[in-house]
Parts: structure tokens; sequence; C-alpha cells
């Protein structure tokens, strides 16, 4: 059996995954020609390097496609149900640094808090004849976080797919849930994170999808340990 590796062919996470594979003296080689979005690493038989978009990799894990993958765990926990049970997070990269936060318009100068805006959700369809909007593409992580965690049920999910932090200011949702890293886009917004509003603190990790055939081999532990050792 093949093992199959994947790593961001683009993106943000895709540079540093690179220099962490060498420097865990793992060399990928490409099969082909240099613009091939497949390798195999040097020295280590039976491993092939699949290049793929960071959500992609995020899919394929999910899918069991692929056996390791280096991509945000914002993506792995948005893209499945039972997680843990599903892939094993080998190792935080320590890039890639991201929140996922519930975020609302600066103005709600009394919503501070998830019990704050729990109060605003619970009235909003008296006061508004409609339910409390959140934008987001997180819409796994948005239901667990609003609905299991915090018991609040009446809201209504806008997806969004891009320029999420707009949506309030343009009327198409109340509040958002979206990814930051340094604040600089939720300020331009007008937007402030509430303060237990970070549902997830997310960074690059390599993941392994969990398969009964990875116990006892020796690639699976090799990938891993030398994964480990440059960190
Ligand atoms: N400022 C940021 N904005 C968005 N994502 C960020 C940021 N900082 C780190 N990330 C992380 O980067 C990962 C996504 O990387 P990127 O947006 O480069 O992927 P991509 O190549 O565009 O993938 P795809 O096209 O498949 O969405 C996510 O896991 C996310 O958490
Ligand atoms: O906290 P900050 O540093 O402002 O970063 C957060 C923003 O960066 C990303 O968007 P980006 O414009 O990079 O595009 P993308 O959504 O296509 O990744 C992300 O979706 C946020 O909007």
């Amino acid at each position: 059996m093949t093992i199959t590796l994947a790593l961001p062919s683009k993106g943000r996470i895709k540079e540093a995954s690179a220099a962490l594979f060498d420097k865990a003296g793992l060399s990928i080689v490409s099969v082909g020609n240099d613009r091939s979005y497949r390798g195999r690493i040097e020295g280590l038989d039976g491993v092939e390097v699949a290049y793929l978009s960071a959500s992609e990799i995020a899919r394929e894990l999910a899918a069991g496609t692929v056996d390791f993958g280096i991509t945000g765990e914002d993506l792995v926990r948005e893209g499945m149900s039972d997680v843990e049970t599903r892939v094993d997070f080998c190792a935080r990269l320590g890039f890639g640094a991201a929140d996922v936060v519930v975020a609302v318009p600066e103005i709600w100068l009394d919503v501070e808090t998830m019990a704050d805006l729990g109060d605003v959700a619970a009235d909003f369809r008296a006061r508004h004849g409609r339910r409390l909007a959140i934008a987001t593409k997180y819409w796994r992580l948005t239901q667990q976080f609003f609905s299991q965690r915090h018991g609040i049920q009446l809201y209504r999910i806008v997806e969004s797919l891009g320029a999420t932090e707009g949506a309030p200011a343009a009327g198409q949702a109340d509040i958002i849930v979206d990814i930051t890293s340094t604040g600089a886009t939720l300020r331009a917004n007008h937007l402030k994170v509430l303060a237990d509003g970070v549902i997830l603190k997310s960074e690059a990790c390599l993941v392994r999808a969990r398969k009964p055939a990875h116990d006892g081999d020796a690639r699976v532990a090799e990938i891993v340990s030398r994964v480990g050792a440059a960190l």
C-alpha cells in the first residue's frame, strides 16, 4: 500500500510546509516534470506526495483518500464530524496561525459576551421580525459553538464565501464568524470580537487520517517522528 502525503500547492502555508519538510530531511523529488503535482520522498519508498490546496487537503483527509496532510486545523474541523475519531493531529506546526472568532458591530455597546449575544438572539424576532443572521463559511464550527456550547438556538446562518466582514455593513447579516490574524480586517469593518468569542485557535498541523493499516507501518512512524524532530 502506498502512503499518500498531501502538501499545500499554493497559498499562505505552502512555503512554510515545504521548508519544514526540507528541515525534516524529507526531500521531495518531483515525478515527471518540474510542474508536476506529484512527487516522492527520497529514501522513503512507497510514499507519494500530492500537491493540493489547503481546503482540498482537509476534504481528502475527511474522505480518507490521503494518509497525511498539512493544512489548517480550522479547515479540518469544519470539514468533518467526529473529528477526533477520524483523524489524528500529529503535530502543530507553528505557522498559519489564525483564530476563528465571533464578531459583532462595534456599536453594539451592550454586547460583550456570548451570554449577551444569547439575549440579543432571544429578543431578535420580537424586535426585528426575523432571526439573528450570522455570515460565515464555518457553518459547522458556528453551529457547534452557538448551539452545543452556548445553547443559543435562535439564529440563521448566511453562507458567505468571501468578504465575510463586509456582510453586516451590507445588510446581509447581523454578525459574523470568520478567521482573523492581525485583526486589521475586523477593525476596518468596525467589528469587535466578543470576550469569550474565540471558537478556535487554529494553526497549520500535520494531520493523519486514522486507518487500521497504519498500525505498525514504519513509514507512518518515520514521517511523524521526522516532522516532530524538525519543529
Ligand atoms: N489571515 C488569514 N486569513 C485566512 N486564513 C489564514 C490567515 N492566516 C492563516 N490562515 C490559515 O490558512 C489556511 C488557508 O490557507 P490559504 O487561504 O492560503 O488556502 P488556499 O490555498 O487559499 O486554499 P483554498 O483555495 O483551498 O481555500 C487556513 O487554515 C487558515 O486558518
Ligand atoms: O486579521 P487579518 O490579518 O486582517 O486577516 C483576516 C482576513 O484575511 C483573510 O482574508 P484575505 O483577504 O487574505 O483573503 P481570503 O479570504 O481569500 O483568504 C481572512 O479571510 C480575513 O478576511
